[in-house]
């Protein structure tokens, strides 16, 4: 019997590519949807996804489609790879149609505005018959193009989830850890972002690398607390999924988040910069619902506050970083403990 299944990819944007193309390096037969008809013509015909992926050839089991009920027949496992946006939307078009014990496992790193939701929590609130699993960890997807050497996280609580997500995308450059905590696990995906704006920022403003560290140690106690105060285990952040997405996401100007934060600190406008990008940096979203929400439970977070402050009310870098040096000091292993513990 053959080991090879028919394997859905829904985004057609970078991640997605390699996701698809991963997969379909093990045999499989991949199916990577995109909204848009003609971009799904052009990648199927010229077996590269020009857009978001070039140099990159498509092997010939990918098969680009915009029909998303095509997309998602045969499959019972399927990637979900669009930003934190669409997620929603695109979970509500695929339940009419998906196979009832399909799995569905999400690459995004992003939180649902207004909702406060995790892309799980829509998960189970959109398919809640459905086994899920959520993929994060330090994954610039160019890198992964490259087949440069690379780890990620697969978490659920369905060990059969963990075990179909390694079967189908393990390959000698990309190595699959499993974790059960799947809420440590999207959290850190998806909080890294604020602070790779942080980290743009700072090497803009021609700061060294002891404000780097800084930075980025102190956003790990940040990221982590706020993490914990939802439930996540503290042991993930010192994890690919934590530690590990956050130290590429904050070093590497591959990083689209990185990037939008080094072009504020240029001087730039945020609305022209995100334009510009033409691609998603999830930072700039999650930023604004953070904030809110740590606000709402009352955790500290106060390089948050002062980015909010920066990007969002044009308050001088200098005084925020004033009042981020003055502030009361405290003590370095505060780590996952809320203020005053
Ligand atoms: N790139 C990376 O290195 C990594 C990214 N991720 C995460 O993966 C997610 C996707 O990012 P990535 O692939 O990089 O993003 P890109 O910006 O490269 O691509 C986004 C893709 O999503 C599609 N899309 C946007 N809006 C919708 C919608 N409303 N309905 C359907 N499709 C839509 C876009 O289609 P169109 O072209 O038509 O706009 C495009 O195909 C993000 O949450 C990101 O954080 C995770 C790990 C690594
Ligand atoms: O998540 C990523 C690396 O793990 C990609 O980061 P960006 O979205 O900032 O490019």
């Amino acid at each position: 019997m053959s080991h090879h299944q028919a394997i859905t990819v829904l985004g057609g944007g970078s991640f997605g590519t390699i996701i698809a193309n991963i997969a379909a390096e093990n045999g499989h037969q991949v199916r990577l949807w995109m909204r848009d008809a003609q971009q799904a013509e052009e990648v199927e015909k010229s077996r590269v996804n020009n857009r978001y992926m070039p140099d990159y050839p498509l092997l010939a089991n990918v098969e680009a489609c915009s029909d998303i009920g095509y997309a998602v027949a045969d499959s019972h496992l399927i990637f979900m790879a669009v930003p934190s946006k669409a997620f929603r939307q695109v979970l509500r078009q695929i339940k009419p149609c998906i196979q009832p014990e399909a799995q569905i496992v999400s690459t995004t790193k992003g939180i649902e505005s207004d909702s406060f939701k995790l892309m799980s929590q829509i998960m189970c609130e959109e398919l809640p018959d459905h086994p899920i699993g959520v993929l994060s960890g330090p994954n610039l997807a160019k890198e992964v193009a490259r087949r440069q050497l690379t780890a990620t996280v697969i978490a659920s609580n369905n060990p059969q989830v963990r075990a179909a997500v390694q079967r189908v995308l393990r390959r000698d450059y990309f190595r699959i850890y499993a974790n059960n905590d799947m809420y440590g696990v999207e959290l850190g995906g998806a909080l890294k972002n604020i602070y790779a704006i942080a980290t743009g920022m700072a090497a803009a403003l021609g700061m060294g690398e002891n404000t780097r560290s800084m930075l980025m140690t102190r956003s790990l106690a940040e990221m982590s607390r706020f993490a914990v105060c939802l439930g996540a285990n503290p042991l993930t952040f010192i994890g690919l999924a934590g530690v590990g997405d956050l130290a590429v996401t904050c070093m590497s100007p591959l990083s689209r988040n990185y990037r939008v934060g080094h072009a504020l600190g240029k001087g730039g406008s945020l609305g022209q910069i995100v334009e510009e990008l033409g691609e998603v940096a999830e930072g700039v979203g999650t930023l604004q619902i953070v904030k809110h929400w740590a606000t709402e439970l009352g955790v500290y977070m106060p390089l948050v506050d002062g980015l909010y402050e920066v990007v969002f009310n044009q308050r001088p870098v200098q005084q925020v970083v004033q009042a981020l040096m003055g502030g009361e000091q405290s003590s370095d292993v505060e780590f996952v403990l809320p203020r005053g513990n």
